[in-house]
């Protein structure tokens, strides 16, 4: 397979600020020789998997973790979320009457969108923690200045997860991440010899988020030039032109699967948001795959500074997605979770009723907070019930 090009054509929103483009470069070039981490018929089934899901005859749960760092890729963390991948779907398939499609949020989400460039740490000013791809978390001016080495770190970690999750596949398995940093993405582009068709194939599933889904955007014309299934986070500012637009560039030909519409709303907005959206799709005949994401709209900071979710605001958004579907008669493709397969106390609420002061107690993420394994399960419970109305 033949490398694409390294330079994104278009404004790319959220880019680290390389202090060494050359290194930046070289890195890009480098990553650009090495084999691609997904094969490219193994996306197309994943397509195949999400046409289904946004016909009703198939649903798609996908999660990991917010930031998947470089320690995160080794075996035993990489089989703790498959098998809780596996373990929620298996709580959702008797209801749906279908088998789940797992997607892991890993093997490559190592790179953040932030919403401020810098914050204080201690009195000091210091770039904001962007992913492991581009810097280190630790609040230190040299981990925090961005290292294009990390691009091919990124890659090896990348490629032990996908070895990893290969090795004990015992059911279907696919990765995603959001192709955030364009150097990289390009870098791990190719053609397919067998059809000529380019592929992102750093992963078989690739959202473009909130922050970087400009239609004009370098994201969106990368997104538009790959074959692969693709999301677009559409958040409570987005409208039904963005919707037509997105559609339009990212799937001209319609190509059933093929685009994701990720909405992330807020349990407060959904129910007066997504409706516009989804019925203007349906009126222009786009089959997207509508996926709720209820963890980004439903994000706070508790008065100790630690970021939070309550796990019956995720609920409730994820109840108001099904709630509009049902009411238009369109169908529910999926949901989008940041979870961990660990005891963590990141959100709170679920069915340990954990409270803010239990929060400081285990939070290990380095960006946003995460469901616990017992709040997943509870979510994936409650899930299960709600496909009523929707058969047939
Ligand atoms: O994961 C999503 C974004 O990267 C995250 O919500 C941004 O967080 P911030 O507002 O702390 O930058
Ligand atoms: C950055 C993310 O979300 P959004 O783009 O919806 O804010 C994310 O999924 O971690
Ligand atoms: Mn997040």
């Amino acid at each position: 397979m033949t490398p694409a090009t390294l330079a994104p054509p278009r404004p790319a929103a959220q880019q680290p600020d390389w202090p060494d483009r050359t290194a930046l470069l070289a890195a890009a070039r480098e990553l650009s020789d090495r084999p691609p981490l997904v094969r490219p018929e193994e996306c197309d089934r994943l397509r195949g998997r999400l046409a289904e899901a946004a016909t009703g005859h198939g649903f798609l749960l996908q999660g990991g973790d917010c930031a998947e760092t470089f320690a995160d890729t080794a075996p035993g963390p990489v089989r703790a979320k498959l098998a809780l991948l596996a373990e929620a779907a298996a709580l959702i398939e008797p209801s749906l009457g279908r088998p789940v499609t797992v997607l892991g949020r890993m093997a490559g989400q190592f790179a953040k969108p932030r919403s401020q460039p810098t914050e204080l740490v201690d009195g000091v000013v210091l770039p904001v923690y962007r992913g492991d791809l581009v810097n280190g978390a630790e609040p230190t001016a040299g981990s925090r200045r961005p290292d294009p080495t990390r691009l091919l770190r990124a890659y090896d970690h990348a490629h032990d997860a996908v070895s990893v999750a290969r090795e004990g596949a015992g059911r279907e398995f696919f990765t995603s991440h959001e192709a955030l940093i364009l150097e990289y993405e390009n870098a791990l582009t190719r053609r397919d010899p067998a059809t000529g068709d380019r592929y992102g194939l750093s992963g078989h599933y690739l959202w473009l988020g909130e922050r970087t889904r400009q239609h004009h955007g370098a994201h969106v014309e990368f997104a538009a030039t790959v074959a692969n299934p693709v999301g677009v986070k559409l958040g409570p500012t987005a409208d039904a032109d963005d919707v037509l637009a997105l559609a339009a560039r990212i799937d001209p030909d319609r190509v059933p699967g093929r685009l994701s519409f990720i909405t992330r709303m807020g349990s407060d907005r959904i129910r007066d948001l997504m409706p516009v959206l989804v019925e203007k799709a349906r009126a222009e005949g786009i089959e997207a795959v509508w996926v709720c994401d209820p963890m980004h709209g439903n994000t706070y900071t508790t008065s100790g500074g630690l970021k939070t979710r309550r796990y019956d605001d995720v609920l409730d958004e994820v109840r108001g997605f099904f709630e509009v579907h049902r009411e238009l008669g369109t169908r529910p493709g999926g949901l989008h979770l940041e979870f961990s397969a660990d005891a963590v106390t990141e959100c709170v609420g679920g069915p340990e009723a954990l409270t803010e002061a239990d929060l400081a107690e285990r939070y290990t993420s380095t960006c946003d907070p995460r469901l616990n394994r017992v709040q997943t399960l509870a979510l994936a419970g409650a899930v299960a019930g709600m496909f009523t109305g929707f058969r047939g």
